[in-house]
């Protein structure tokens, strides 16, 4: 951790024990220490850095070489993606991932209940095309909802929580929960294919698939000893994503090295499985983590 809260900005909330506004890499941060958990959370994003369940490792993984400060996409922990999703589904999106994840958020609430505490976090008032709240509770478990409201206009909307998570190494990795899915694999010009049936997902190479299922997926980490769950509600498919040993020679903020630290799983509504919303309707996105051993 590299937190000093020497100056630390002034809350707009009140803020519960074991909760604090600080800094850590140079930027703003809600930063939680409770007997359950610790956690970073940066405004720039609403981004989850790091969730540490007392007596495990961090749920999630963030690039040594990530920049951050505001409008950088942070790489690492849970960017939050969205309206749309990589390049969008006309293909023609300058910005890839939307433009969620490059505004500074607003503390809207902040509350505490036992060891859990919980985080809202609101886009600000000047972002006019959606609002956004995204609420994080973070105890034994940690759940992140993600709700997004229309504008003044209808909005097709796309979002992921694009988690990295944090594994010993990924060529060591079973992914159960997805057997016999259909998916569009973004390796081959986004070709479709169906996931083996009756045996998990162990990556051999880069790999970059939506699949078309939102069903609870384990991840089964062999070199870690331990499992993580991921419970997602609101999506229709699931990303897989490691760019492996060549493309993350391409990517200035992984050290080539690295590559095998994480693998994305991501909750999403992408694609055929995007949400029509009209003017000031809302959809919710979420998922809900825990550690096995
Ligand atoms: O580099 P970014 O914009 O954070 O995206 C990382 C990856 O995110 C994944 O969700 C996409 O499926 C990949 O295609 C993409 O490479």
């Amino acid at each position: 951790m590299n937190s000093t809260g020497t100056d630390a900005p002034t809350p707009s909330v009140p803020l519960p024990e074991g909760v604090r506004l600080g800094e850590t890499h140079g930027v703003p941060a809600l930063l939680v220490t409770t007997p359950a958990a610790t956690a970073e959370l940066l405004l720039d994003g609403a981004q989850l850095i790091s969730w540490i369940p007392t007596g495990e490792q961090d749920l999630l993984w963030l690039s040594p070489d990530s920049a951050f400060g505001e409008r950088e996409a942070v790489r690492g922990g849970i960017p939050l993606i969205g309206p749309w999703f990589g390049p969008g589904r006309d293909m023609a999106m300058e910005v890839k991932h939307g433009w969620l994840r490059n505004l500074r958020w607003d503390l809207a609430a902040a509350e505490r209940a036992g060891d859990e505490v919980v985080i809202t976090l609101a886009t600000p008032e000047d972002v006019r095309a959606l609002s956004a709240t995204a609420r994080f509770r973070l105890g034994a478990e940690l759940s992140v909802d993600l709700t997004i409201t229309a504008g003044p206009r209808p909005l097709e909307l796309e979002a992921a929580l694009h988690t990295y998570l944090a594994v010993g190494d990924v060529r060591r990795i079973e992914i159960h929960g997805l057997e016999g899915a259909a998916f569009l694999d973004n390796t081959r010009g986004l070709v479709s294919d169906v996931m083996p049936e009756g045996e998990p997902l162990r990556p051999t190479a880069s790999t970059d698939r939506v699949v078309d299922s939102a069903a609870e997926v384990t991840v089964h980490d062999t070199k870690n000893a331990r499992r993580i769950v991921s419970t997602p509600r609101g999506t229709a498919k699931t990303v897989v994503w490691n760019p492996w040993d060549a493309q993350v020679t391409e990517m200035a903020d992984i050290p080539d090295a690295a590559w095998s630290d994480f693998v994305c799983i991501e909750p999403a509504i992408a694609k055929d499985g995007y949400v029509a919303l009209a003017p000031g309707d809302s959809h919710r996105i979420g998922v809900t983590y825990r550690i096995e051993r």
